[in-house]
């Protein structure tokens, strides 16, 4: 398969006409190690996030995945090119508290129940906690029988159900997850996958995710970029047109497996 940028994309219409919610302009990135050397995690990454669309990240490990998204939520900053988010710096987004992250590491408080979990994110950016707000989340995620729980008595996934509620709670612009989902068991994941699905579908939300699972990636994206091994770039550019909502049924459809399978050779490619 030819080694396509995001421009050549058919779909590319809904970033160019609206302003990108996130975007990279020949973002390249290199980290200075010990006696002068450096590494090259990415290199001019061209990449466009619409409004409310939902992009999923591919590619082989060590080809920067997580450093965009670490760019993306201001944590880090590119070597050249430009990182934005709604035309500025995400830091701003950042400060305003319009961001919502979840990583592989949960990072839920050990000592604190269900509900006060997802009540963090008001208590740091110094809000009154909206309860109702709160619990519609907890709800929304299936834990409504659960908010007094504290993280060791819920299984992986409660946790995990935890971490995507604190991370929508402030209503965010954008949502960043980095795999996660990476810790659970297959059907655990798939069951959650469906999950995120409904929720996006309820919300909308311009959102980001970076993977290793293809059919993750396949089931929830509006279009899937895959980079290439380190420094990674944007190798290919597949608009997802599978039809919402995507449930169970699609993971028994012909294309879905056509989709999925024509990605998974494009990475053993790249793995080569
Ligand atoms: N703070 C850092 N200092 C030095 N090198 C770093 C730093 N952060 C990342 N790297 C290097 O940059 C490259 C990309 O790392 P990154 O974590 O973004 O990759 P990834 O695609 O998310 O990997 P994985 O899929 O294995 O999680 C790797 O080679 C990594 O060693």
């Amino acid at each position: 398969m030819a080694a396509t940028g995001i421009s050549e994309s058919p779909a590319e219409a809904t970033p160019r006409t609206t302003p990108a919610a996130l975007e990279l302009r020949g973002a390249t990135k290199e980290f200075r190690l010990r006696r002068s050397r450096t590494v090259t995690a990415l290199a001019s990454v061209d990449l466009a996030v619409g409004n409310g669309e939902f992009v999923a990240l591919l590619g082989p490990s060590g080809c920067g995945k997580s450093t965009v998204l670490r760019m993306l939520a201001g944590l880090d900053t590119p070597t050249r090119g430009e990182v934005l988010v709604n035309g500025g710096a995400p830091a701003e987004l950042v400060r305003g508290h319009r961001l919502g992250i979840a990583f592989q590491e949960h990072a839920l408080l050990p000592w604190a129940t269900a509900y006060d979990n997802v009540a963090l994110p008001f208590r740091v950016a110094g809000r009154p906690v909206d309860a109702d707000r709160v619990n519609a989340l907890l709800s929304l995620v299936g834990l409504e029988g659960f908010t007094d729980a504290r993280p060791r008595q819920l299984s992986g996934g409660m946790r995990q159900r935890v971490a995507i509620a604190r991370a929508l709670v402030l209503q965010p612009e954008v949502l960043l997850l980095d795999e996660p989902f990476g810790a659970l068991d297959a059907v655990t994941r798939r069951r959650m996958n469906f999950e995120l699905a409904r929720i996006w579908a309820d919300q909308q939300i311009t959102t980001l995710l970076v993977t290793h699972d293809v059919d993750e990636a396949v089931l929830l994206a509006d279009r899937v970029v895959v980079l290439t091994g380190r420094p990674g770039t944007v190798r290919h550019v597949e608009d997802i047109t599978l039809p919402r909502p995507r449930d169970k049924a699609l993971t028994r459809d012909a294309e879905f497996h056509d989709i999925v399978d024509r990605l998974t050779a494009l990475l053993d490619e790249g793995a080569e």
